[in-house]
């Protein structure tokens, strides 16, 4: 049975706070108590907010740092104007929470003792992994240096936060316009996933939940379909550091800009067949009924090589478990008459984000 509808929501601003959220993070510490080096550190909320604002501020400046000529962005960071000023002020805020949050860190550590243990089960963070590492195996990075460890949670907040965000917005946008795909997803979870369950059984363990999460390929392939044909970083660009020959037989100086336009190569007929510009997770999966394998220097979305995204894993199981809780509880409904494009930037965000009703379900 379903109540009216509880609100109206653009969602691409609900996924950037969940992205961002402690509850979200929270959501991944459980998932992921095996993988302590991915989990990310928990900000305060109120910090959070202002962060979220400043980050998102800094997506338009740094797109503009790629299409004007250098020289110019470069006086106008010496002169403290335009985009450039609102860099300058976010880097400011971003400092501030940093070393606020990374000497209450290392004040807990010593409290705690240097060589606390987990072997309870109990978490470590990303920062506080950071600050123990091991210097004599890794002497390139610097945990004693307060510098190296705000851009190390800058690096994870950025590659981690906009991306999963924009990659729900475009999979809902898809999901709702395709009922029997959301049809085939609900069923694929009410066959794999035991319902909620009472308050006296114990609750599901970390990897339970990842195992549960494991069995729903459809929905996989479904997540995969939608990156393919929006990918959440739309380009890449890369310079070589010397003159080199590409495969194809082009020469490249060094340090020439190449753009390499993942979202064009993710609908490119010869890549993907006829039907590329179609929504159809079943391309992910295979006559067995597995998860279709399809190498990444295909399926770009993650980038490919060496510098592959490292969250990569800890992204697809995240925007499950999200999406999964979403759609146990609630009936998402596409508002009429909204135009749905992309914006052209660093992240792929939709122009006008996505609007749609919420209606929570109840059980009968
Ligand atoms: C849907 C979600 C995500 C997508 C589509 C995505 C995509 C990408 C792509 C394309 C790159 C390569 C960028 C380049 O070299 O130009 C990248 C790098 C990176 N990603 Fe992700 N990412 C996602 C989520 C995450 C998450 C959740 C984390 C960590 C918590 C993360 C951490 C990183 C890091 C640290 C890098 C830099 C790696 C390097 O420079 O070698 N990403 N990501």
């Amino acid at each position: 049975m379903c109540a009216s509808p509880l609100c109206f929501i653009d969602t691409s601003t609900l996924y950037s706070r969940l992205a961002c959220s402690p509850s979200s993070l929270f959501i991944w510490a459980l998932l992921f108590l095996s993988e302590p080096l991915l989990q990310l550190t928990t900000l305060p909320l109120i910090l959070i907010e202002d962060l979220r604002t400043k980050l998102f501020l800094c997506n338009n400046a740094i797109v503009i740092r790629h299409v004007m000529p250098k020289f110019l962005w470069k006086l106008q960071n010496r002169m403290e104007l335009g985009q450039e000023k609102t860099l300058i002020e976010a880097g400011a805020t971003f400092d501030r929470i940093c070393a606020k949050y990374i000497s209450a860190k290392r004040e807990e550590i010593r409290s705690q003792g240097f060589d606390h243990d987990h072997s309870n089960g109990e978490s470590e963070d990303l920062l506080t992994s950071h600050i123990k590492l091991d210097t004599s195996k890794y002497e390139l990075l610097k945990p004693n240096d307060d510098k190296f460890l705000r851009d190390t949670i800058l690096t994870f907040i950025a590659a981690g936060r906009d991306t999963i965000s924009t990659a729900l917005t475009w999979f809902f946008g898809l999901l709702l316009k395709h009922p029997y795909v959301e049809a085939k997803i609900h069923q694929e979870i009410n066959t794999n996933l035991p319902k909620s369950r009472s308050s006296q059984e114990r609750p599901w363990s970390a990897i339970d939940r990842k195992a549960y999460l494991n069995k729903l390929v459809y929905l996989h392939g479904a997540l995969c379909e939608a990156m393919r044909l929006y990918p959440p970083v739309p380009f890449q660009r890369k310079s070589p550091i010397k003159s080199d020959v590409l495969p194809s037989g082009h020469k490249v100086d060094a340090n020439s800009i190449i753009i390499i336009p993942i979202y064009v190569l993710g609908r490119m007929r010869s890549v993907w067949g006829d039907d590329t510009l179609e929504f159809k997770p079943e391309r992910w999966i295979s006559e067995t009924g597995g998860l279709r394998h399809e190498p990444s220097f295909k399926f770009l979305a993650f980038n490919s090589g060496p510098r592959t995204c490292p969250g990569k894993h800890l992204a697809m199981t995240s925007m499950k478990a999200i999406i999964v809780e979403i759609l146990q509880h609630y009936d998402v409904k596409l508002i009429e008459g909204q135009k749905i494009e992309p914006k052209p930037r660093l992240v792929l965000q939709m122009n006008h984000g996505l609007r749609v009703t919420l209606t929570k379900k109840y059980s009968s």
